[in-house]
């Protein structure tokens, strides 16, 4: 569709630079959608009788001009309202406000464009007015409401009313059922108090072998890798390492994801996690209708049907084994299954303790492909994404990385042995990088609420409210550098969280990488439980402390690019752009 030149004229003459690439921005979501749409268009026109197109263009014409006044005037409201809740939107020069749509036309389509954006938007705010707790996005008349400041993450996180999970959390369902992850209310809370046990210490102990057998397979094939390779892009063999982990924890399937370049199940995922990001970023293909036509969203049905016909067959599969266990131990196959006799190997997974709840009829077989799936999704990429930015962070300070060298010589010297669980307890200094990491990159960068019921905050005297229907979105990333709570934010300092550091002191959600309140992460109960802390600073990520101890043993490296310069996509996960690259030598060599 071409814009007649004249139109082109006045606009570079009269309509300001920002407001031009805001437009230029709808113009390319627009054609994007006809491109992408256009035997469902087609589809649709051949519904009109011959002849009655322009009677049916002009009703149609009517009708959308009524809906969109409508829709206006909605949005003109909850703004005003917003306005009496002392919450502002930033100005239009940052992200344009259009009448009908609000901001969401205003979004860059840019992965890494869009979270420049936001933080900018973010930045203005805090800049524009110092007592600002909250900022408003309008979605068409939904309002999205961001906190600027860690203090206005608190009421909502800590709250047991505010349970809900956001809209765009709907976009996951067609993978992951309604899990515990999506799920709400009284299924949330039945599957939350089902699943704990699930990281219970005996179960989580035959993880740490899995880890370690996973991570030393890892050494190899980057082995292998620098033989060939003078630079070597990490993320890669980091999300296979990381994804054969958790098919094996969560499963007990036996993987060697790592070393199948083709495997079907990874393949499907790494597919399903793009086209999951087009469509967040599409507000055209949410309704589940228009992608369930369009092309993309069925290709994207496709890999929903390999990864559930994976999920299946292992769950049927261990079902088998539970239940002719059970008929041949009798009274005694409680005590020797869940010790001994899950699989060949005698592993336990966390779909054996979700077998005995099925045995307990506490759940159905489909439930439990929700919470496999689940694991599956939130145990793999969120653990790969913060040891690729650990890698870069270490490789860019060798400082660090000689701290880390002399600590793993203390703790395992010359020997090539697996990383126990006292191993992990004694390396601190590792810890402390995993939690930096963590600050400046936590892997879930966004995350989000749908508020149920009004929420008042009162903070230095003055009253924000936040509105019943809006979606609460909390910019993780952002606040973990806010200036007020962290000194030199963008600095990497893994002594913040040494003894005596800043960390020790600071204001609790001024970091919450694993989010905080009834929802937070239910993985970091691995952690949790194994090291028995009793305090949640001093919690670390165990797969990626073993993985990360079993690259400082065998490897040191440098990193090609400097961090802060790196292009961060923050859509789903926090990663950076094109992965990193870096120079990697065997250690000893
Ligand atoms: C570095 C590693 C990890 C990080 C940073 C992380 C972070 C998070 C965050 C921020 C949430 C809240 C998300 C939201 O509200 O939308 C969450 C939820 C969750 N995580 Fe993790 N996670 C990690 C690893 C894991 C692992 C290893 C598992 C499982 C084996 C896991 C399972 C879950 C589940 C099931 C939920 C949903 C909990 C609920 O809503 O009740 N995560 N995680």
């Amino acid at each position: 569709m071409e814009i007649p030149p004249i139109l082109v004229e006045i606009a570079k003459r009269y309509v300001p630079e920002t407001v031009q690439a805001q437009l230029l921005n709808a113009k390319v979501l627009f054609q994007t959608f006809i491109e992408n749409n256009d035997e469902f268009i087609q589809k649709i026109a051949s519904y009109i009788p011959e002849g009655k197109l322009n009677q049916f263009s002009l009703v149609a014409a009517f009708s959308s001009a009524s809906v969109l006044l409508f829709i206006h005037f909605l949005k003109m409201r909850t703004e005003a309202k917003l306005a009496k809740c002392n919450i502002k939107t930033v100005q239009n020069s940052i992200l344009y406000n259009w009448p009908v749509f609000g901001h969401s036309l205003g979004f860059e389509t840019d992965p890494v464009d869009f979270f420049r954006q936001l933080n900018a938007a973010i930045e203005w705010m805090k800049a524009s007015d110092p007592d600002a707790l909250y900022a408003y996005a309008m979605f068409g008349p939904k309002p999205a409401i961001i906190p600027v400041r860690p203090e206005g993450a608190e009421p909502i996180l800590n709250s047991q009313t505010h349970i809900r999970k956001g809209m765009f959390y709907r976009l996951f369902e067609d993978w992951l059922g309604t899990g515990l992850l999506t799920s709400h209310g009284s299924k949330w809370k039945t599957r939350r108090r089902l699943l704990t046990p699930a990281f219970h210490k005996t179960v989580l102990t035959e993880f740490v072998e899995v880890m370690n057998e996973k991570a030393a397979k890892m050494m190899v094939i980057l082995d292998e890798k620098i033989k060939t390779e003078k630079k070597i892009n990490m993320l890669w063999p980091i999300t296979l390492c990381a994804l054969d982990i958790i098919v094996e924890t969560a499963m007990g399937a036996e993987s060697d994801i790592q070393f199948e370049e083709n495997n079907y199940y990874a393949q499907a995922i790494f597919d399903w996690m793009e086209l999951t990001q087009i469509r967040h970023k599409s507000v055209w293909y949410w309704p589940d209708w228009i992608w369930a036509l369009s092309p993309i969203g069925r290709q994207q049905n496709k890999n929903v049907d390999k990864m559930h016909h994976f999920t299946e067959k292992v769950i049927m599969e261990r079902w088998e084994h539970y239940k002719e266990l059970k008929e041949e131990l009798g009274d005694d196959f409680e005590a020797t299954y869940f010790a001994e006799k899950c699989d060949s190997r005698g592993r336990m997974a966390f779909l054996d303790t979700l077998l005995k709840c099925l045995d307990q009829n506490e759940i159905d077989l489909q439930g439990i492909r929700e919470e496999v799936d689940t694991f599956m999704f939130e145990g793999h990429d969120t653990t790969a994404a913060a040891m690729t930015w650990a890698i870069q962070e270490i490789g860019q300070h060798p400082e660090v990385l000689k701290k880390l060298n002399e600590e793993v010589e203390l703790v395992f010297g010359d020997s090539d042995r697996p990383a126990t669980m006292e191993d992990i307890d004694k390396l601190i200094y590792l810890e402390a990088v995993t939690k930096e990491t963590l600050r400046k990159f936590p892997s879930v960068p966004l995350f989000a609420r749908e508020i149920d019921e009004d929420q008042e905050v009162i903070r230095n005297g003055k009253k924000f409210t936040i509105p019943k229907g809006a979606i609460y979105t909390i910019p993780c990333y952002k606040l973990h550098r806010d200036e007020r709570h962290w000194k030199d934010p963008e600095k990497f300092d893994p002594n913040r969280w040494l003894d005596g550091g800043a960390a020790e002191t600071r204001y609790a959600y001024s970091y919450f990488p694993f989010s905080a309140g009834p929802r937070n992460c239910i993985g970091q109960r691995v952690i949790y439980i194994l090291t028995n802390f009793n305090d949640i600073s001093k919690f670390a990520n165990l797969t990626a402390k073993i993985m990360l101890s079993h690259l400082v043993r065998n490897f040191s490296w440098t990193s090609l690019r400097v961090t802060n310069e790196i292009p961060v996509i923050a859509e789903i996960i926090t990663r950076p752009k094109d992965g990193i690259d870096v120079i990697l030598e065997r250690r000893n060599a």
